[in-house]
């Protein structure tokens, strides 16, 4: 099989980046896969791995020769990277490879590339960001599989080379994932709700009853849905402050809607409004089984 490209980089060999490494390696999307990161051991470990064919710790020798780079840091250390980057290719844009990266917050980083490019979008900077992991981190826990059928957000620029995206397009499809196109705007608020605020939730009640003095006794006796409800506290917490820093608007306004939500229901066991907690509940119920049954079908397919 040819591979699509030579080489792509790969900046910051977590979960994400290695998951994306492995993915492109095992279907032949390209033939080589180049880490770079500022942790010696675990890019090591990488290509003990099998995850990436070699590393460098030199940013400049890692960007030599990629025709993709995906950066797949924390949110903020991939805003400092663009900043980075982006200047090494002022008045030679035709010498920079198609950049693009995974982190779950958007405006950040078309904010730190516009500031980084004269206030436009760099033409080969194409922003993304899979829909797809987990509450492990590391090269450790990488998966080919990771993306399979699941959705990848990229969000085109007008001033976007067409090749470029979908060349990144082209990249996700490979690993098995269904890409959709949105607005950097749209993506941030979407998220803020579907993904950001069920952190904020998780993490917050786990800490609150951490710190409870009965916190043994609610942990020993804790059941199924405590667990599935806060599996997600166990994320990697770096990683959850820059998106909480990096989407703080979009973060705010759903914590604002959400407690107007929960003092309602507050209201209602106060006041004993048997037929006000049943409307939410089944509510809560009709629209979680549908998503449930979206989930089922799209596994189906
Ligand atoms: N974990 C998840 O489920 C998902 C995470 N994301 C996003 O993907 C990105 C990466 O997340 P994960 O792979 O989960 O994290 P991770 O912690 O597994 O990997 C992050 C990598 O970045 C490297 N790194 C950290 N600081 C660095 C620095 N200053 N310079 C160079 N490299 C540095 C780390 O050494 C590590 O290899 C984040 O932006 C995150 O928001 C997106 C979708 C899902
Ligand atoms: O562990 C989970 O269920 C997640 O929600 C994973 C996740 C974390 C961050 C993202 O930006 C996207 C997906």
């Amino acid at each position: 099989m040819t591979a699509r490209i030579d080489t792509t980089v790969i900046l910051g060999l977590g979960l994400i980046g290695g998951s994306l490494a492995r993915a492109l390696k095992a279907r032949g999307f390209s033939a080589r896969v180049i880490g770079h990161g500022h942790r010696e051991a675990s890019l090591a470990r990488g290509v003990e791995l099998g995850v990436i064919d070699d590393y460098t710790m030199d940013l400049n020798a890692a960007l030599e020769g990629a025709d993709v780079v995906v950066v797949a840091t924390p949110t903020l250390v991939a805003a400092g990277m663009l900043e980075r980057i982006l200047p090494l290719y002022a008045g030679r844009e035709e010498a920079m490879p198609v950049i693009t990266d995974v982190a779950s917050v958007k405006g950040n980083l078309q904010r730190a590339a516009q500031g980084a490019w004269g206030g436009r979008m760099p033409p080969r900077l194409v922003l993304g960001h899979p829909i797809a992991g987990s509450e492990r981190s590391g090269v450790e826990a990488s998966r080919a599989d990771l993306f399979r059928n699941h959705r990848v957000i990229l969000t085109p620029d007008a001033d976007n080379e067409p090749a470029a995206v979908q060349l990144v397009r082209d990249m996700w499809l490979a690993t098995g994932a269904e890409v959709v196109d949105m607005s950097v705007a749209s993506h941030d608020a979407v998220l803020a709700a579907t993904s950001h605020l069920p952190h904020m939730l998780a993490y917050a009640l786990v800490d609150a009853l951490a710190q409870s003095p009965a916190s043994d006794d609610i942990f020993r006796f804790a059941a199924g849905g405590f667990r599935d409800f806060t599996r997600i506290a166990s994320s990697d917490p770096v990683m959850w402050r820059d998106i909480a820093i990096a989407n703080r608007e979009a973060v705010l306004a759903t914590i604002d809607q959400f407690s107007g939500h929960l003092a309602a229901l507050r209201k209602a066991v106060d006041t004993q409004d048997a037929e006000g907690m049943l409307q939410t509940f089944s509510r809560a119920k009709a629209a979680r089984d549908e998503f449930a049954a979206m989930l089922e079908a799209r596994q189906r397919n």
